[in-house]
């Protein structure tokens, strides 16, 4: 029987299908919250004309929809430009072989002590600083490089530890501006901006810092961590997302399990 055909279902099925699922959620990330997502379904509106049109045997209905999806694919390039190549960026940028992920396993042979993110220093250094109302945004690394954006600061090399963490947000620094970036247990850039998050879920009451700390977790893997000014509040940011948390040891918690 014919229908016993689509139970032919092999091995190179089921990895395309997770690798099709993989690039959709990497295009859905990418156009989330921006103008394009607009664009897109623009597209699938059209293309549904075009099939529902063509199905009816309106001829000339199916000719334009038709014309627009042939020339649809050139038009693609121009209009998605932008998030295209952010894409090839975020596809470029995720460096396997000198990330965490696989380093760690390696660890033992390398004795380095300095790879492992210091998370209690970053989260007390947050604590302290939220008393204070020290405003500080903080960027830690994970499997996609963070290079793109660390062009826009300055290169550093400092451990991580409490008295650094604060000092470079103290108020009066030269480097409290912009964000930090944590690699390891190393702060390897400070006065990093950030691209801000379009998306317009998120409540008025936060400004730049809190859309700069979406913007750079919407197109790549890395957490945040942000002290606001005005509160004092810490938030934990991810994938996009502010994540929730009861207290600090539970932030400690979570972002210890994130990062392994
Ligand atoms: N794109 C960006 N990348 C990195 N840092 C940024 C960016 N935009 C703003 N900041 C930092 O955030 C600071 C304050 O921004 P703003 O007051 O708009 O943020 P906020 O989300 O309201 O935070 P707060 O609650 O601390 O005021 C800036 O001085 C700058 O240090």
């Amino acid at each position: 029987m014919d229908f016993i055909g689509f139970l032919n279902f092999g091995l190179l099925d089921f990895i395309e299908i997770i690798l099709v699922a993989v690039l959709l959620y990497y295009v859905y990330k990418l156009v989330k919250g921006t103008a394009a997502i607009n664009i897109f379904i623009g597209i699938v509106i059209i293309f549904i004309a075009w099939k529902a049109t063509e199905a009816l045997e309106m001829k000339v209905l199916s000719n334009i929809f038709g014309g627009f999806i042939n020339v649809g694919i050139i038009a693609l390039f121009i209009v998605f430009q932008q998030e295209i190549r952010k894409f090839l960026l975020m596809v470029g940028s995720t460096n396997f072989a000198t990330k965490r992920s696989f380093v760690k396993h390696f660890r033992f042979l390398k004795q380095d002590a300095n790879t492992e993110t210091d998370i209690e220093s970053i989260v007390e250094a947050c604590a302290k600083m939220a008393t204070t109302k020290t405003g500080a945004i903080i960027v830690i690394e994970r499997n996609n490089s963070l290079d793109f954006v660390k062009d826009s600061g300055d290169t550093m090399g400092m451990d991580v530890n409490i008295p650094t963490l604060e000092s470079i947000f103290f108020k009066n620094s030269p480097l409290h501006d912009g964000a930090i970036i944590i690699e390891g247990n190393r702060v390897t850039a400070t006065r990093v901006i950030l691209p801000v998050s379009k998306e317009t879920t998120i409540p008025q009451r936060f400004g730049l810092r809190h859309r700069a700390a979406v913007g750079i977790t919407e197109k790549t893997d890395a957490l945040v961590l942000v002290v606001s000014e005005e509160t004092g509040q810490i938030s934990y940011i991810r994938d996009g997302e502010f994540v929730l948390y009861e207290d600090l040891t539970i932030l400690q918690d979570m972002l210890k399990n994130d990062l392994n």
